[in-house]
């Protein structure tokens, strides 16, 4: 299958995920929250320009089932995602509307740009390889968290952990998975080479961004 060979090639990117300090501070709870506010201000802007790639597959799809799945997702983002970081975000005193007005760091502008670029230029195929590799690698990423022992007991982010594993989330990332399957069936050689480098691409954009959240870079944002 298309994921297993994409696996291949994202693995030693992912796996370094899990030993990012911000990862790891998720994961026993150490994180200082100042990092995690900062990660929840500049994620809420990536989410809404992440949901419009939902919306341009959605207009893309070739046919009724691809439309669905591209709505459930964009319900996935903007209903229950979203919602998650509203609930932190009110936990630290910030309001949504603090959240919104949140100036994109230039690696949130850098990432989300080129994938709504992809999306918009491309078909439907172009829209799935951009956004799977943030779906599923949070998936992958809450998964290995929640297998660490202690990470759900008394863990500042323990809801985050939950939602990013749960049976919902799992479900969202397999579809995507699949999508990207029955996608990649009729495509030849040079196709799919063109769609992996985008999802390795996103891979590193991952990274990126969580060293970001680390280092709290707002000199980024404010020049
Ligand atoms: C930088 C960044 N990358 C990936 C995700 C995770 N994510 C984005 S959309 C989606 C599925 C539908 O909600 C998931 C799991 C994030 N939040 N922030």
């Amino acid at each position: 299958m298309f994921t297993d060979r994409l696996w291949k090639r994202v693995e030693p990117i992912w796996t370094a995920y899990l030993d990012h300090p911000f990862v790891r501070g998720l994961g026993d709870g150490t994180l200082e929250q100042d990092k995690f506010r900062h990660w929840l201000k500049q994620d809420y802007v990536y989410l809404i320009d992440y949901a419009r790639l939902f919306a341009i597959g959605s207009a893309k799809a070739d046919d009724l089932e691809e439309m669905t799945t591209f709505a459930k997702l964009l319900h996935g983002v903007l209903d229950v995602e979203m919602d998650l970081h509203r609930k932190y975000a009110a936990d630290f005193g910030i309001t949504k509307e603090e959240l919104e007005k949140t100036e994109a760091s230039a690696i949130t502008t850098a990432y989300t740009s080129y994938m709504l670029n992809l999306s918009q230029r491309g078909g439907v195929e172009n829209v799935v390889a951009s956004v799977l590799a943030c779906e599923w690698s949070y998936n992958f990423i809450g998964k290995e968290l929640a297998k660490r022992p202690g990470s759900l007991t008394d863990n500042f982010y323990k809801s985050w952990i939950e939602m990013y594993s749960s049976a919902e989330f799992t479900a969202l990332a397999e579809e995507t998975k699949q999508l990207m399957n029955r996608i990649a069936e009729d495509k030849p050689e040079k196709e799919l080479a063109r769609l992996e480098e985008i999802v390795v691409k996103t891979s590193q954009f991952e990274y990126m961004f969580w060293d970001m959240v680390e280092k709290k870079e707002e000199w980024l944002v404010k020049g």
